[in-house]
């Protein structure tokens, strides 16, 4: 390959994107940490890692059902009865019955009119975005959410204006930068994903109705994981009046693959047939439809499984709280462990698998230089002696690391 040539100018790039990920070269043993392939035990929420059987404290399946014997039933009979694809997108012979069954729950499920299932969150937020805001149009996003978010803003052509982090005074201040007639779009995370605290809802709606703006909230987080029974943000807070567009995946608490979208039933018509990634892209696939269908049913009649994320997480919040670890704002399921460099950040992930957990780091640029952290969740298969173990294990390591003084 002639390295004068289009290669060499990419090398050339690819080496100034190392040179700005700081301290770090592409694929060091930092960076390396987080792709370790895991080997699921029948007996989750362990694993195996280099034949060692460790606690996994990094999951996102909240609800804990990855595994679950009727989640896989479900998607076997699927598959045999559906096979392994769709082989067509859904407004061309890619639409099964489970589609709309799980769609009508799931509209169901979230107190929403309709809902649509795309092939995964990243699509939704993409596609939702980009259809139905354009040039004209401003997303005023939280500072932190979800990078599909701000990927659908770019796709719409749309100005963006970001405000301080879960901050409804700084918004109400954004507000009067903007400069077009179009429409105004307010963007949050219901649960904020390396962070894990609850967007303010109720007074980014009071700011998002005193300048006639849209509200779209991202349940990625919060499904099965806040509100009594799991319903997310809504629930949280007693109302049903907070967001006008929720979109979420199927891929956390819910334990399949793919994204949901859910509002009136006009919207969704319309996405249907200007949603790029859903007009454009093959339909979900039967097993993942099949399993995130059960589950959405296991989560409906299992409301336990909510109260003991909520129960056994603040469990462990406070005990490492107490123990001097800076756990930021968290209030829900997810848990970041503040380290500060993203050495550091290694480091005390390295002692913590010593002490028999995995508690996988993320490091900048994913995190703001120096907020590098170990990111934690507590899902329904840990047991309370689970909690305690991975309690006990997150205060050796910081004695070890010196991330709190002995
Ligand atoms: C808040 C949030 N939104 C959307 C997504 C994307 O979902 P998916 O992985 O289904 O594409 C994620 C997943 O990482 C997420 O954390």
């Amino acid at each position: 390959m002639n390295a004068s040539g289009g290669w060499g100018r990419l090398e050339h790039r690819l080496d100034a994107i190392a040179r700005r990920m700081r301290s770090l070269e592409w694929g060091d043993e930092y960076r390396r940490a987080s792709f370790v392939p895991y080997d699921m035990e029948p007996d989750q929420p362990y694993v195996t890692v280099d034949g060692r059987r460790l606690l996994m404290m990094s999951s996102y399946s909240y609800l804990g059902l990855a595994g679950d014997q009727r989640v896989i039933e479900a998607a076997t009979t699927a598959v045999e009865h559906y096979g392994t694809g769709n082989h067509g997108v859904r407004a061309l012979a890619g639409t099964i019955p489970l589609h709309e069954e799980l769609e009508a729950e799931l509209a169901a499920f979230v107190g929403r009119e309709s809902a649509l299932v795309f092939t995964s969150g990243y699509a939704v937020n993409t596609g939702v975005i980009a259809s139905m805001f354009g040039p004209d149009d401003t997303l005023l996003v939280d500072k932190t959410v979800h990078a599909s978010l701000i990927d659908g803003a770019k796709l719409a052509g749309a100005t963006v204006i970001r405000w301080r982090h879960n901050d409804p005074e700084h918004l109400d201040r954004k507000m009067h930068e903007v400069q077009s007639t179009g429409l105004r779009v307010v963007v949050v995370d219901s649960v904020y994903s390396m962070d894990g605290d609850i967007a303010r809802l109720p007074e980014i709606r009071e700011v998002a109705d005193r300048w006639g703006a849209l509200v779209m909230a991202d349940e990625a987080h919060a499904l099965g994981v806040i509100g009594k029974t799991g319903r997310g943000i809504e629930e949280h807070y007693g109302r049903d009046d907070l967001v006008d567009v929720k979109v979420g995946t199927l891929s956390k608490g819910i334990p399949s693959m793919g994204g949901w979208v859910a509002g009136p039933e006009r919207l969704m018509l319309f996405l249907k047939y200007h949603a790029r990634p859903f007009l454009f892209s093959a339909a979900l696939g039967p097993a993942q439809a099949g399993a995130a269908l059960e589950a959405l049913r296991i989560l409906d009649q299992e409301p336990e499984r909510v109260t003991h994320i909520q129960r056994e997480s603040a469990r462990l919040r406070s005990t490492l709280v107490d123990a001097g670890i800076d756990v930021g704002q968290s209030e829900t399921a997810v848990i970041p462990i503040i380290c500060g460099s993203d050495g550091a950040a290694y480091d005390y992930a390295m002692a913590v698998k010593g002490a028999g957990v995995i508690g996988l780091p993320v490091l900048t640029p994913a995190v703001p230089n120096n907020l590098a952290r170990l990111r934690i969740s507590v899902t329904a298969r840990h047991s309370p002696a689970d909690v305690d173990l991975a309690a006990n294990a997150f205060r050796l390591a910081a004695y070890q690391t010196h991330l709190i003084a002995a």
